[in-house]
């Protein structure tokens, strides 16, 4: 049986042939988004032809609706937005995504945000900057109280939850500030003081500038709570979820990104991170979530009597999103009433700000032990996980959220190429989610199954690449290697940066694997800007172990273990103040800067840095190895199977 799905069964529904589908498969990155919204997407009278409205949020998270007009470019805007912040503003870069915004603005969708930030080279992201007053903003920003931001179908069911709340805002009934976890987080009423909405701020989430509950110190586009995912980028995360969850299948709440203006957001001043006293409204980009009744959470309730089919679906939507915090807290649980429905009850999964990371991480699969996850799944999901099309989920997503990174769709695409051939070979949902995550051994992180086989197909990509006569050429990208094995020379790898944006040095293993490749800017930093050489060195490190079992590099891997980037040591001790509970960041009280208190979570594969000829090999090698590997964990799993018959059978 020939186990192993091709692109053709993959994309069965792009009706393609391997390896021109898997050419495909990297071909949607190519394709220009263009600005302005299709004539049919009902806009029509509402804005003149060429016209798109943007958001433009500041890197402290204040946010400026504006209208661009085809005679726009990024200079003009940065002349208006100048004005209208009363800040100089034209050393700064407006990005869009994965997009600097140099000139052309044809890329620019109608209803976007963008995030302007400033160009200096060492900064102190504490330091106030492009912080306008309210009002100022407010005078000049004519949209409405609330707007959601894309015009998908699948955000109509929200238009009369945002009606209800714009009226109970006008009545002046107040929202409530939602007092757990570690963003800002408000339940928005209706005009009868029934939440209906949970929204949360961009700029509000774990360390963002605007952070109430003191979680702070990091500006917009910086890494955030997990490696992989940077400061104000989970709210759009929210939406994808939403917007990935077909028919309605894992029970998504629907949700929205919108800019939302109103006093009870938190502002922190500038300097210190300290909360304003001063209640003006404000304007943010959020996550706006329909609010769902319920009565418990996971963690307060018997797994045992969630029904095999709710755990599967979160568990499959979860697979396909790579979600990193899928902790009991972010499944709600409602007790079904009514007749024959007793101890019955409904899942919904929530918080998906943490899922499609920009490079593999270790997910977290609460359910993973639960019993459910390990009976098969049913026809009907593996009908469901057979129709799934990763290519038609990149289009749509960027469509939708034109904001979105490439990096992240690339793990939406080996994800769910991962999840359907796992499905076919037979593997239930908890031999799919253990294959993901990682080991823990003496406080060290060892790859998972799914990370060890993209190692292995980034190994044969370099080996081609090595081996072929392009690899002649290049001399200078080979001087990277040489230069880094004289001792005593800086062996910290530095990518080409822009003028601000300095590549963090702990950039994932398998970023040097790919030295050789021209590496695109945007896509390959972390915008983190270090302040200090000192505080760089100071950085954890990835363990380079997944290194040394390429040969090419283990000479480098091998220099490296005698610097402070090889001491696995140091990658933990400094994380004093924080503790990670079942994969869930728990906030200690005293200093919760977010230097001291990032978890210094590993990289070791990274799909970003890959050109689309290289991710084309390497999605082919993906599959070829994909079939041991599954065949390998089988085994496993009939072998624990035969030990516990075993162990039950034998008296003694
Ligand atoms: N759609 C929803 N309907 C009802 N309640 C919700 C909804 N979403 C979130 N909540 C409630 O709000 C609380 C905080 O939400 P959520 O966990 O999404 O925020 P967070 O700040 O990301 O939290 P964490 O730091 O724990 O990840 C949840 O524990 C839950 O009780």
């Amino acid at each position: 049986r020939k186990a192993v799905i091709g692109f053709s069964r993959l994309f069965m529904s792009s009706k393609l042939d391997s390896p021109v589908q898997t050419q495909m498969a990297v071909a949607v990155f190519k394709s220009p988004l263009r600005g302005e919204y299709p004539r049919n997407n009902g806009m029509e009278g509402k804005q003149p032809t060429g016209m798109r409205r943007v958001f433009v949020q500041t890197e402290t998270g204040r946010v400026l609706g504006m209208e661009l007009d085809r005679s726009d470019n990024a200079h003009t805007v940065k002349r208006r937005l100048q004005v209208a912040l009363n800040f100089p503003v034209m050393q700064s870069s407006l990005t869009f995504g994965d997009v600097e915004l140099k000139n052309d603005l044809s890329a620019v969708r109608n209803d976007s945000p963008l995030l302007l930030t400033r160009n200096y080279m060492h900064r102190s992201s504490s330091t106030p900057c492009l912080s306008p007053s309210g009002r100022d903003l407010q005078q000049r920003d004519r949209s409405g109280p609330i707007e959601i931001l894309g015009r998908s179908d699948s955000f109509d069911v929200l238009k009369d939850v945002v009606k209800g709340v714009v009226k109970a805002i006008k009545l002046a009934v107040d929202p409530i500030p939602v007092h757990g976890g570690l963003g800002g987080a408000y339940y928005f009423r209706n005009s009868r003081g029934e939440s209906v909405a949970i929204v949360k701020p961009t700029d509000e989430e774990p360390f963002a500038p605007n952070n109430p509950k003191g979680f702070v110190g990091k500006a917009l586009g910086h890494q955030g709570l997990k490696r992989s995912v940077r400061v104000g980028e989970t709210g759009f995360r929210e939406v994808v979820a939403y917007l990935l969850d077909y028919g309605h299948f894992a029970n998504v709440p629907p949700t929205a990104l919108v800019k939302i203006t109103h006093s009870i957001f938190n502002v922190n001043d500038g300097v210190n991170g300290h909360m304003s006293d001063k209640k003006n409204l404000v304007s943010k980009i959020a996550s706006f979530q329909q609010f769902v009744q319920h009565d418990f959470d996971a963690s307060d309730y018997g797994t045992s009597s969630f029904p095999v089919s709710a755990v599967h679906r979160i568990g499959i939507l979860d697979i396909r999103i790579f979600n990193t915090d899928r902790h009991a807290g972010n499944i709600l649980v409602r007790k079904l009433d009514g007749i024959g429905r007793f101890g019955q009850v409904e899942l919904i999964p929530i918080d998906h700000g943490l899922c499609l990371p920009e490079a593999l991480e270790d997910p977290y699969f609460e359910w993973i032990h639960w019993p459910q996850a390990s009976i098969p799944f049913s026809e009907d999901e593996l009908e469901y996980i057979g129709k799934l099309d990763p290519i038609k989920d990149c289009e749509m997503l960027k469509r939708e959220l034109p904001m979105i990174r490439e990096a992240c769709l690339r793990v939406l695409i080996l994800s769910t190429i991962f999840l359907k051939e796992a499905a076919a070979f037979g593997l239930c949902l908890a031999e799919i989610g253990e294959m993901m995550s990682r080991e823990f051994r003496a406080r060290e992180e060892d790859p998972s199954e799914l990370e060890v086989v993209c190692l292995e197909a980034r190994k044969l990509v370099v080996e081609r690449e090595l081996s072929s006569p392009k690899s002649n050429m290049g001399d200078a990208e080979f001087q990277f290697d040489i230069d880094c094995e004289e001792p005593g020379s800086d062996s910290t790898p530095k990518m080409v940066t822009d003028d601000f944006m300095t590549q963090e040095p702990f950039q994932f293993g398998n970023g040097f694997v790919n030295s050789r490749f021209p590496l695109p800017k945007l896509e390959e930093c972390f915008e983190e800007d270090l302040e200090s050489e000192e505080e760089a060195e100071q950085e954890d490190f990835p363990v380079f172990k997944a290194l040394e079992s390429i040969p090419s590099i283990s000479k480098l891997s091998m220099s490296l273990k005698d610097t402070s980037l090889g001491d696995k040591s140091q990658k933990y001790g400094k994380f004093s103040g924080t503790k990670q509970e079942n994969g869930h960041l728990t906030g200690s009280s005293g200093n919760r800067s977010a230097n001291e208190q990032l978890p210094g979570s590993v990289s070791f594969v990274k799909l970003a840095d890959m050109n689309e000829e290289e991710l084309t090999l390497f999605l082919e090698k993906f599959q070829e190895l994909l079939y041991p590997a599954l065949a390998k964990r089988k085994s496993v799993t009939l072998g624990r199977k035969q030990i516990q018959r075993l162990g039950t059978s034998c008296k003694f």
